[in-house]
């Protein structure tokens, strides 16, 4: 049995790597057998702070650095992380789920399928309330759009009922869910959509 792949994708700042802080919690209580891989540009910025908050043993944790442009090593050229996926499982063979984080950037990523089996975009109230407006290619074609950050929707003058809506018409029924990672809502809804979509469990 290969790990699921799901790719975590978003603008700077939109909460990817908070999301997969609470999503190691959940999925270490209920035993999910997991792994990460992040991206940024130069750094190993995010791993490093996965790899402090001590959630999961730090060789779990790959790091891939993304040069000029985020996009390319997850859709144009995923090689780096395909071999870094392949590595982990290779690793620990009873993988069930490998979590590979994008580095953050604008409305336009998206992850090849070579890559991930299944993925997630992650945009917040603090974007604006008209970023699902925009239509970027992640809010429309990911598996799953996560509204984050629900918390400080009053003081970023945001309807975050009306955003909401907008987000699931512009996506056409596709799912879309609300999280606040800062206070832990919504991450039940996402954990019971991945055992569903992603584990079958
Ligand atoms: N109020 C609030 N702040 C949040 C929430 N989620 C994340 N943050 C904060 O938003 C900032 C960015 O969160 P990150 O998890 O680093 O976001 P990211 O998408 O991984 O960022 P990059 O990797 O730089 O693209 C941090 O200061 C977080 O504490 C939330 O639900 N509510």
């Amino acid at each position: 049995m290969t790990a699921a792949r799901i790719g975590i994708g978003g603008p700077v700042g939109s909460g990817k790597t908070a999301l997969i802080e609470r999503l190691l919690a959940e999925f270490a209580s209920i035993g999910i057998e997991v792994a990460v891989i992040t991206n940024d540009l130069v750094t190993d910025e995010d791993a490093e702070r996965l790899r402090r908050g001590g959630q999961l043993p730090p060789e779990r944790i790959l790091a891939v650095q993304a040069g000029a442009c985020p996009h390319t090593v997850i859709r144009e050229d995923p090689t780096l992380n395909m071999a870094a996926a392949d590595r982990l499982e290779a690793r620990f063979p009873q993988l069930q789920l490998i979590m590979i984080e994008s580095g953050g950037d604008n409305l336009a990523s998206t992850f090849s399928l070579d890559l991930v089996d299944w993925w997630m975009f992650v945009i917040d109230v603090a974007g604006g309330d008209d970023i699902p407006r925009k239509r970027g290619p992640g809010v429309l074609q990911s598996d799953l759009l996560v509204v984050n950050k629900s918390d400080i929707a009053p003081h970023v003058g945001v309807d975050f009922d009306a955003m909401m809506a907008e987000a699931r018409a512009v996506r056409n029924g596709r799912p879309a869910l609300a999280t606040s990672c800062r206070q832990g809502s919504g991450i039940a809804e996402v954990v019971e959509h991945l055992r569903r979509e992603v584990l079958f469990s």
